[in-house]
């Protein structure tokens, strides 16, 4: 078998929605929508291991901590794991009193008996009930005509109108989902739902929520969008239904849907963390979250340590998140390529504390989601300059010149090119440390001594030259050209920077010295030490040395 040449005998494209003055383009989203996990639920039944009692109870504490206010909980029906599961939220008193717990169930009469016997004793719940609407599915799953599904749906809603009068210690949501909302003719969804609402009879002070699942992804987020504004401005008694939206990713934009659906009038998005759900997953509320965050609407969702939600998820689901996945991958703050790093490292130097968040190439402050900055910029072979100092900078309080910048990150290209590895700040260090620190040959300066007399400079050196001791002396109008006065070779300073590494009395002096020797190419030293004059006297050392190696290398 192979891909077909012309597929459109096979597949279809999705219909245009005929709604020419659809108004969901040109919103935004302003308000946040009542949010309701669907990890314990939906993402559970596409694990290859469903989660075990202990498993989904450490998920349900997460999701309480993070903030969610309606979690599915169950399908309490489906197994003894979910039934007793909602038994123990509910004798164990897990459930805080700001949270609502949902459940599902088919419309089918023994399962919604059941799904009732689960939730007795329950303060609130959400009883969540579902039936197919779309044409292949009436036809392939159910074999029954329109007037037969809505039938599967309103016998089913009057059952659970009946049940929960009987149970009238808990304070019932009823909640219906044609499932396959997306592929279901709009004016047939809108029918089973005006059936499903004859029966409930919702008012504006009980309202009811109706779901539009996207339940398998099949044409382009507008697409959604249009459904969702056709079918609030159609559904009777708008003002006494909550319009919940719950998407798949099958195509990939089941953030982009859902965001659409939000702006196309929606109050409500179901969703599991990560991405987590049937086939490619169900909506990541993570991303819809954070996606409004950084347009500064608070999603009222609190991912402050999102690494330590996605280890919950990843060791309750056994499923790990792609080290690209949005605001929570491996890698998603972080900049391997030279352009981005230099962006990067010169937004942070900008960037004012309180000001509006401007780093380029980061859409959100790592450290709002627990995230340090340590990860943001690492060096490979595709790196630059900007992401070397960027780590010198930040872990070792180094700050290059600008010269040295360019000729340091050519040693390091060298570097990751014969290695072909990522290199650490660690090794990037180690590596100025030999070409710079350590370059003491042929002179180790062993010690000096500085006076210093109306305005001139006067110093005794003391190196060692190839294992012998010698003693130089020079003067100067300072002590850097008097040592370089003392010099048995020509030496011309052009440029010279120092700063400080920390503070306080652990504080250590940097000297960077670019000079060239009887006239040659200019080469950069650096000094460091307690005595900011050891650390200038270090980096001329360090540069001459290097200067002179490389002249004796060229003529070898
Ligand atoms: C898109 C979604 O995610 S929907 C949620 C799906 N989640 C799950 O299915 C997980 C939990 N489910 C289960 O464990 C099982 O399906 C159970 C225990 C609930 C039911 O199992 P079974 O009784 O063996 O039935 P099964 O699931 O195979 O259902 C098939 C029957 O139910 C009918 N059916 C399927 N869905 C529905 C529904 N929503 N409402 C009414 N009837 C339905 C089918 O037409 C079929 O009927 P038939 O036997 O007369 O042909
Ligand atoms: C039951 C419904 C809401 C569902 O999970 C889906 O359609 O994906």
């Amino acid at each position: 078998m192979s891909m077909l040449k012309d597929p459109s005998r096979k597949y279809q494209a999705f219909p245009a929605i005929n709604l020419p003055d659809r108004t969901w383009p040109s919103k935004t989203i302003t308000e946040v929508p009542i949010w309701c996990s669907s990890d314990l639920r939906d993402g559970n039944q596409s694990l290859i291991e469903p989660m075990d009692a202990q498993k989904k109870m450490r998920f349900f504490k997460t999701l309480v901590q993070v903030g969610l206010k309606e979690i599915e909980v169950a399908f309490p029906s489906a197994s003894d794991t979910d039934f007793n599961f909602v038994r123990e939220l509910i004798e164990g008193g897990h459930i805080p009193d700001d949270v609502t717990i949902q459940v599902l169930t088919q419309a089918r009469e023994d399962l919604i008996t059941r799904t009732f016997e689960s939730l007795k004793g329950a303060k609130k719940a959400i009883v969540h009930v579902y039936n197919a609407t779309a044409p292949s599915f009436r036809r392939i799953v159910f074999n029954q005509d329109k007037a037969g599904v809505i039938g599967i749906a309103t016998k089913a809603a009057s059952l659970i109108k009946q049940l929960a009068a009987q149970q009238p210690g808990t304070d019932w949501t009823f909640q219906y989902s044609p499932e396959i909302f997306s592929s279901t003719e709009l004016d047939f969804a809108v029918e089973v739902c005006d059936a499903v609402i004859d029966v409930w009879q919702p008012t504006p002070e009980k309202k009811i929520i109706l779901n539009l699942p996207a339940t398998v992804e099949c044409a382009t987020p507008n697409i959604y969008a249009d459904q969702i504004e056709w079918f609030g401005r159609h559904v009777s008694r708008r003002d006494s239904v909550i319009i919940s939206l719950h998407t798949h990713n099958d195509r990939g934009t089941g953030v982009a849907a859902t965001e659409l659906g939000l702006m196309a009038g929606a109050d409500r998005v179901e969703g599991c963390l990560f991405g987590n759900g049937e086939r490619t997953g169900n909506v990541d509320l993570v991303t819809v979250a954070l996606n409004m965050y950084t347009q500064g609407l608070h999603p009222q969702l609190d991912f402050s340590d999102i690494d330590a939600v996605r280890k919950v998820v990843e060791e309750c689901n056994q499923l790990p998140v792609h080290p690209r996945h949005p605001y929570v991958g491996d890698l998603v703050h972080t900049a391997f390529s030279g352009s981005h790093q230099d962006a990067i490292r010169k937004g942070f130097a900008q960037q004012e504390e309180g000001a509006r968040w401007e780093v380029p190439y980061l859409p959100i402050d790592p450290a709002d989601i627990g995230r340090s900055y340590e990860a943001v910029i690492r060096v490979n072979s595709q790196s630059g300059k900007g992401g070397i100092t960027f780590l010198l900078e930040q872990e070792y309080g180094i700050s290059l010149p600008r010269r040295m910048q360019i000729e340091f990150s050519q040693v390091v290209q060298k570097e990751t090119d014969r290695l072909g590895l990522e290199m650490t700040a660690e090794q990037i260090y180690k590596l100025l440390d030999s070409e710079y620190l350590q370059a003491t040959s042929p002179f180790t300066l062993k010690g000096h001594r500085l006076q210093e007399e109306n305005g001139t400079s006067a110093v005794d050196i003391e190196v060692q030259v190839k294992g012998e001791t010698q003693h130089l002396r020079g003067m100067g109008k300072g002590p850097l050209e008097a040592l370089v006065a003392s010099l048995p070779v020509g030496v011309e300073i052009m440029d010279y920077s120092e700063h400080a590494i920390g503070a306080g009395t652990n504080a250590k002096a940097a000297a960077y010295i670019e000079l060239r020797v009887n006239g040659g190419r200019a080469l950069h030293g650096i000094g460091i030490d307690e005595n900011l004059t050891t650390a200038s006297f270090r980096a001329l050392f360090s540069a001459l040395n290097r200067a002179l190696s490389q002249t004796e290398a060229e003529a070898a």
